[in-house]
């Protein structure tokens, strides 16, 4: 590890004193941002760590941005923000993330913190000396930016700075998001799904024992209910810890990776006492952060509704199929339980505040062999679990234990498919076409949440309405109207084709001078700080004309990127347009092409009056005698 990166870490942990940290996996998709950005809001310094597969890092330097906003709208400082740090890092690579938990390990100089048991098999390894993994300082960049959003109210998420402010540096919580999340997906590739969902768990919870970090939220789904659960869904109505059915409805490779992270939660609750976990239910998840700065952006053809909505508000898609109008309910298309992504983040912070107050007021351990507080009796619960007989009274020891808990996240109350395009149209001003159709295999009629455990034990409700939701995910439509798509795109554009980034860096050059956004593009230009550049184009990706400049200047740089930048056209069918969903985007990582990458054959480019030959790029990207482009890959290709 070079000095500098040292020299880096030691920084952030400087700036990450004296906050309580929280490590939030998949932190900057779509329900983990708004999560991070309610955490912020609340005081907790943050963690992200995200591979990026499904999501992108702007959105957590406009969740650090959006919290500067709403500090100075309560009377406080930016500055007072508390830190934002990321990790380019993938769960399912142990190594990689056991780096990130050694940056992050408490000071055992300065640790209070001692273990309360230790059974015999599970004594405390030494941690390993492994790499460490330097974290990116989300909070500095933001405060380089500028962006344009909606006038929204101050969260209402109340500011707590814990009245001890720490004194070491340490992990305190986790919040677990990072998984994959389709259904239909999960059926095509389940290993996939279970190395993710479940390997990157399994990763998550060794590392959490080795460094000792004690404390869990869970993100579970309403799936883990699985078939013959309709309306007013209790927690109970299925068992966890192997008490009563559960798995055995689920009909996806992705429901039941879900439900078998809840066993393997609970499991490790029953060995561990000090271990306490909340796992959270979520119903249909939607809306947006006001701001219209941060939403939701699926990948791929999406299937929830709203996204479908969306699109077909976008012309994106021609209509909206109604999946079934024969069911059992008031207009008979699906009732479902729809929850603002706010109200969602703010069940985490709920769930996090429970967690602090279990562990602040523990209960004593006793001596009596048959209470669930003995260590004795847990000594007892952990061999009967990993017991090969397997009889019914030892199974029975594995029941659901008190320190793992779980709650639905839902509002209580449905609302039909028929309801969605109303109050959608409403917010937008025009009816949305939909088309009236069979209902989709394995869809249920209604499905809604009982919430009562959450508001009794968690005090914990929903504040947002269907109206709210559907105003937010406008909002968030029309300012973003591919989403981050494009900043993935130029993400990916610095990737494959530096040399071009740099050729657009100098004709974007007069329009950074002029842009009141401080940026330090002119000046990383010569060491290669596509960063910086890619920072600078973020800002112009709510300018549409901006954008569209960069997006000419673009192809005049190198026809592939033109047309990578170009505007995709999605099919009416909703099938995808052209154009990379995979790219993303690292600091000061040396950029690599990917040799296996297959390129779509580009255009030419309209400056050269259609000469390719012409470009400064022509002999990079070759020119074929038919007057088509051909991508260095392409080239390769013929060559055979
Ligand atoms: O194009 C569409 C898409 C959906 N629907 C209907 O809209 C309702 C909601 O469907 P979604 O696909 O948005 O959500 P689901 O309730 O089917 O599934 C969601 O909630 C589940 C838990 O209940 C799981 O978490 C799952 O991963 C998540 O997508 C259903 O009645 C569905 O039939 C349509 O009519 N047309």
């Amino acid at each position: 590890m070079s000095s500098r990166e040292e020299e880096a870490i030691s920084q952030a942990r400087k700036k990450a004193l004296g906050f309580n940290l929280i490590l939030v996996t998949g932190g900057s998709g779509y329900i983990g941002s708004h999560t991070v950005l309610e955490l912020l809001v609340a005081g907790y310094g943050v963690v992200v760590v995200d591979n990026l597969c499904n999501s992108h890092w702007e959105a957590l330097v406009r969740v650090h941005w959006i919290v500067q906003q709403d500090y100075m709208k309560r009377g406080r400082t930016p500055d007072e923000v508390p830190p934002l740090f990321f990790h380019e890092v993938d769960i399912t690579d142990k190594d990689a993330f056991q780096s990130v938990f050694e940056t992050w390990k408490a000071d055992e100089s300065t640790s209070t913190r001692k273990p309360m048991f230790k059974f015999a098999e599970e004594k405390k390894k030494p941690a390993k000396k492994g790499t460490r993994s330097v974290p990116k300082d989300i909070g500095a960049l933001a405060y380089k930016q500028t962006f344009k959003c909606k006038e929204f109210p101050a969260s209402s998420t109340q500011f707590q700075l814990p009245k001890n402010r720490p004194t070491e540096v340490k992990i305190t919580d986790v919040i677990h998001f990072a998984a994959l999340k389709s259904v239909g997906e999960s059926v095509q590739m389940p290993l996939s799904y279970y190395r993710t969902n479940v390997g990157g768990l399994l990763n998550l919870l060794e590392l959490m024992k080795e460094y000792n970090v004690k404390k869990i939220v869970f993100s579970s789904s309403a799936v883990v209910y699985g078939k013959g659960k309709e309306t007013n869904i209790r927690e109970d109505s299925i068992q966890v810890g192997g008490g009563g059915a559960g798995g055995g409805l689920l009909t996806n490779p992705y429901g039941r990776s879900k439900w078998m992270d809840e066993e393997i939660l609970n499991d490790t609750s029953v060995a561990d006492p000090d271990m306490e976990v909340i796992a959270l239910r979520y119903f249909n998840p939607t809306g947006s952060h006001p701001s219209g700065l941060i939403g939701e952006d699926p990948r791929g053809t999406p299937n929830n509704i709203i996204p479908v909505v969306m699109q077909a508000f976008q012309r994106r898609r021609s209509r909206v199929y109604v999946y079934g109008s024969n069911y059992d309910t008031p207009d008979g298309t699906g009732v479902r339980d729809y929850i603002h992504v706010l109200d969602l983040a703010r069940g985490h912070l709920a769930a996090l505040r429970k967690l602090t107050t279990l562990v602040a007021t523990p209960t004593p351990p006793t001596d009596d062999p048959t209470s669930p507080v003995s260590p004795t009796f847990n000594r007892r619960m952990s061999r009967a679990s990993v017991s090969s007989t397997g009889s019914s009274r030892e199974t029975s020891f594995s029941a659901q234990r008190t320190n793992y808990r779980c709650y639905n996240l839902g509002t209580g109350t449905g609302h039909s498919v028929l309801d969605i395009l109303k109050a959608f149209g409403n917010v937008c001003g025009n009816d949305i076409p939909f088309v009236l159709s069979d209902a989709r295999a394995g869809d249920l009629g209604t499905v809604t949440a009982d919430v009562t455990k959450a508001s009794s034990e968690l005090g914990w409700y929903a504040e947002f309405g269907l109206q709210d939701m559907c105003r937010d995910v406008y909002q968030w439509a029309v300012d973003n109207p591919q989403g981050y798509e494009r900043l993935r795109r130029l993400s990916m554009m610095a990737q494959i084709d530096p040399e071009a980034v740099r050729h657009i860096m100098d004709t974007v050059e007069d329009e950074d001078e002029e842009s009141e956004a401080g940026t330090d593009v002119g000046s990383n230009r010569s060491s290669g700080d596509f960063g910086a550049f890619i920072r600078r184009l973020s800002v112009m990706t709510i300018d549409d004309n901006k954008y569209k400049n960069v997006m000419r200047k673009a192809s005049i740089a190198g026809p592939y990127l033109g047309k990578l930048l170009e505007e995709d056209e999605e099919e009416e069918d909703g099938s995808e347009g052209q154009g990379s969903r995979n790219g993303s985007f690292s600091w000061n990582v040396p950029f690599k092409v990917d040799q296996n990458q297959t390129m779509p054959q580009p255009n030419p480019p309209f400056n050269t009056n259609n000469d390719p030959s012409k470009s400064p790029f022509a002999e990079k990207w070759g020119f074929g005698g038919n007057g088509n482009w051909q991508t260095p890959q392409s080239k390769v290709q013929n060559a055979h």
